[in-house]
């Protein structure tokens, strides 16, 4: 599924009655099979912008559209948030075919799909567990399951991996590539974490804040598959260096700001 996002610009007005112009002149789109990380520092509309992607907020003015069609309610959106927001008296299984249960999908397609996608998470033996019964990566995992169970035209994942453990995180990430290495779903994917885009990106669209624009969009050229590995540790770093630039101001502004 191709994306286009045109002209996009969101206002808010702030507690004091301000207003903020959390995004201005966002111009880019998310190529069909394309997974775009949007990176920059904490306020630069990130999220504001994967929730106007994903129809959750209405931009101020400009549009999206999918496949060409503005406002296009078609397509399907597979989300995963930072806060897996699991239904707590279901079990996993449950959990992963809630979508669609939903969309009226048959018992049989339910139970197929559901076991199809909690296999490629990883979940196989924990179906019949509820959410209190799993770690916070097992949680993420079938979080992750739920939303590609319906087969998304779009994957949008907000900061997924951000409340877990450093191991958890590298693993969840390598297992988050060889899942999208299956599915080649266009997916929109918020971090602030740099070596994590440049991990997963195919490209990097680095924001600035106030107002939140786009700095640069970063064509990352190395192999999708295997990017931590030794021979092409000084061009990751290079990426990861350049970004860092990119953000490093506005980042100490930000800190500033708290
Ligand atoms: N509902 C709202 N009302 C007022 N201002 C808002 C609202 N939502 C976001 N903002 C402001 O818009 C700007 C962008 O916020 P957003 O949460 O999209 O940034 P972010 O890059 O995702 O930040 P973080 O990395 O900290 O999550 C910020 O200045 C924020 O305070």
């Amino acid at each position: 599924m191709r994306v286009v996002i045109e002209n996009v610009e969101k206002k808010f007005i702030d507690s004091k009655k301000k207003e903020v112009i959390a995004l201005q002149n966002i111009n880019f789109a998310i190529e069909k099979q394309e997974f775009v990380v949007l990176v920059g520092p904490s306020g630069c509309g990130k999220s504001t912008l994967l929730n106007i992607v994903g129809g959750l907020l209405s931009p101020s003015s400009g549009s999206v559209y999918f496949e060409g069609i503005e406002n296009n309610k078609e397509p399907s959106l597979g989300i995963v948030f930072q806060e897996i927001a699991l239904l707590p008296w279901r079990t996993v299984y449950e959990n992963v075919i809630y979508g669609l249960e939903e969309r009226g999908v048959s018992k049989k397609e339910q139970q197929e799909k559901g076991r199809h996608y909690i296999d490629m998470v990883g979940l196989t033996g924990f179906e019949s567990a509820y959410p209190k019964q799993l770690s916070g990566g097992m949680k993420q995992r079938a979080g992750i399951a739920r939303a590609l169970a319906i087969e998304p035209d779009l994957l949008l994942m907000d900061e997924p991996f951000s409340a877990l453990d450093a191991q958890t995180r590298t693993l969840m990430q390598e297992e988050l590539l060889t899942i999208w290495n299956r599915t080649k779903l266009s997916t929109l994917y918020v971090t602030h974490n740099i070596q994590e885009a440049v991990y997963l990106a195919d490209r990097v669209v680095v924001l600035s804040r106030h107002p939140g624009r786009i700095k640069e969009i970063i064509h990352i050229d190395l192999p999708k598959m295997g990017r931590d590995q030794e021979q092409h540790r000084n061009r990751f770093e290079h990426y990861a260096d350049q970004i860092w630039q990119l953000i490093r101001h506005d980042a100490q502004e930000a800190l500033k700001e708290g």
